[in-house]
C-alpha cells in the first residue's frame, strides 16, 4: 500500500543543512495500523508529511496507494490527496464553522451535491460518536470531540490511508484511549490503513500491528510491536518499551532493594501471550521448595497478545533457587537476573 524508498529530506537552513529524514526505506501493507515513534526532531513528522507531498522529498520515493507521489502535482496531487487523508494534534478545524460544516468542507470542495453531503455528513457523526453536536462550534467542544470532528472529515472522501500526526498528543489519557479506540474500529470497519506518528509507546502498544523507531532521521529498528516489546534491539527502542513496561518509580524502588546485599536473586521475569495468563509462580513454589517475593508486576495488551514483566526477589537454598530459574527455562519464561554477583 506504502512504500518508501531511500527516502531523505534535507532542509538548508541558515546553520548549514539539516537532514530531516535520512534514506529511509519503508513498506506498509494495505489495512495496516503502522506507527512511528521516536524523541522530538527524530524526523517524524517530516517523514508522515512527504507521504502526501506536504514536504517535497530531497532525494528518494514515496507510493501510496499505486501513486507515485513525488511526480506528481496541480490536479493528479489533489486527486491523490483525497484518498490519503490527514488528522493532527491540534486538530485544525475551522473555527467560524459548525461541527457538521467542518465535516462537510471537504465534500463541497470534491463538488458532493448538496443532498448527498447532507447524507455523508449525519453517517460520519454518527461513525465517530458526535450525535446530537452537528450544530455546535468548535470552541465549545471538547479535546476529543474536536479529534473526533478532525476524523470525521479526514474520512469524508472514503480515503484509503490516513496519516496521522501525533493526533492525541494534546489529549488526556481517558480521552487519549478513546480516540486509539475509535481508530481501531475504523481501520477494522473501514479496512482503511492507518499510519501515525508518536513519541509515546502507549499509542504504539495499545492500537499498532507494527512499529518503526527513527533517530536522527534514520529509522534504527523495527518490526511487528509484539516481537519489539519482547526483543528490543537498540538502546533508544528500550528506553521506549520501559515507558509502558517497567514505570520509573518501580525502577526506583527495585534499584534500592539491588542495594541491600543480604537479599536472594532479584529476578526480572518476561511472559509472552497465554504465558502471562497461567499459574506459573505457584507451581515453581510448590515444585522448587523457594519462596518468591513479588516486587512489581504488568501485564501489557498488544493487538497481537499480551507481554508480562514480574520483578520478584527468590528466597531459599542454593540449590533450590538454581531449581527454579532452570524451571523458569524449562516453562519459556524469559529470567534475567539482576543481581548477579549475589
Ligand atoms: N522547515 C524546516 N526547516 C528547517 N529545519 C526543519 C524544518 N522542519 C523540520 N526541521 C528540522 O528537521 C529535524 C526533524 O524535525 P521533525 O519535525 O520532522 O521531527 P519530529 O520527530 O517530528 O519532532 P517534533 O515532534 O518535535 O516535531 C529537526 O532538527 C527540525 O529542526
Amino acid at each position: 500500500m506504502i512504500t518508501l524508498n531511500r527516502l531523505s529530506k534535507v532542509f538548508q537552513a541558515k546553520s548549514g543543512n539539516i537532514t530531516a529524514v535520512d534514506d529511509v526505506n519503508l513498506s506498509i501493507n494495505k489495512g495496516e495500523i503502522f506507527g512511528v515513534i521516536g524523541y522530538s526532531g527524530a524526523g517524524k513528522s517530516t517523514l508522515i508529511r512527504m507521504l502526501n507531498m506536504l514536504e517535497r522529498p530531497s532525494q528518494g520515493q514515496v507510493s501510496v496507494a499505486d501513486w507515485n507521489m513525488s511526480k506528481l502535482s496541480g490536479r493528479s496531487l489533489r486527486e491523490a490527496r483525497q484518498e490519503i487523508s490527514m488528522i493532527f494534534q491540534h486538530f485544525n478545524l475551522l473555527w467560524s464553522r459548525t461541527v457538521e460544516e467542518n465535516i462537510a468542507f471537504p465534500l463541497e470542495i470534491a463538488g458532493v451535491p448538496k443532498k448527498k453531503r447532507i447524507e455523508r455528513v449525519q453517517e460520519l457523526i454518527e461513525l465517530v460518536g458526535l450525535h446530537g453536536r452537528g450544530d455546535a462550534y468548535p470552541s465549545q467542544l471538547s479535546g476529543g470531540q474536536k479529534q473526533r470532528v478532525g476524523i470525521a472529515r479526514a474520512l469524508a472522501n472514503n480515503p484509503k490511508v490516513l496519516l496521522c500526526d501525533e493526533a492525541t498528543s494534546a489529549l488526556d489519557p481517558k480521552t487519549t484511549d478513546s480516540i486509539l479506540d475509535l481508530l481501531t474500529d475504523i481501520n477494522k470497519k473501514l479496512g482503511l490503513t492507518i499510519v501515525l506518528i508518536t513519541h509515546e509507546m502507549h499509542v504504539i502498544r495499545k492500537i499498532c500491528h507494527r512499529v518503526a523507531v527513527m533517530d536522527g532521521g534514520k529509522v534504527v529498528e523495527q518490526g511487528m510491536v509484539l516481537d519489539v516489546f519482547r526483543h528490543p534491539k537498540q538502546d533508544m527502542t528500550k528506553e521506549f518499551v520501559k515507558q509502558v513496561t517497567e514505570p520509573e518509580e518501580t525502577m526506583e524502588a527495585i534499584e534500592g532493594l539491588l542495594e541491600d546485599r543480604n537479599i536472594g536473586p532479584v529476578v526480572k521475569l518476561m511472559f509472552l501471550g497465554e504465558d502471562a495468563e497461567q499459574p506459573v509462580m505457584t507451581e515453581l513454589i510448590q515444585t522448587c521448595g523457594v519462596s518468591v517475593n513479588i516486587l512489581q508486576g504488568k501485564v501489557s495488551k498488544t493487538r497481537d497478545g499480551s507481554y508480562g514483566t514480574l520483578f520478584v526477589q527468590l528466597q531459599g537454598e542454593k540449590k533450590n533457587l538454581d531449581k527454579a530459574l532452570l524451571f523458569l527455562e524449562d516453562h519459556r519464561i524469559e529470567a534475567e537476573v539482576l543481581n548477579h554477583d549475589k
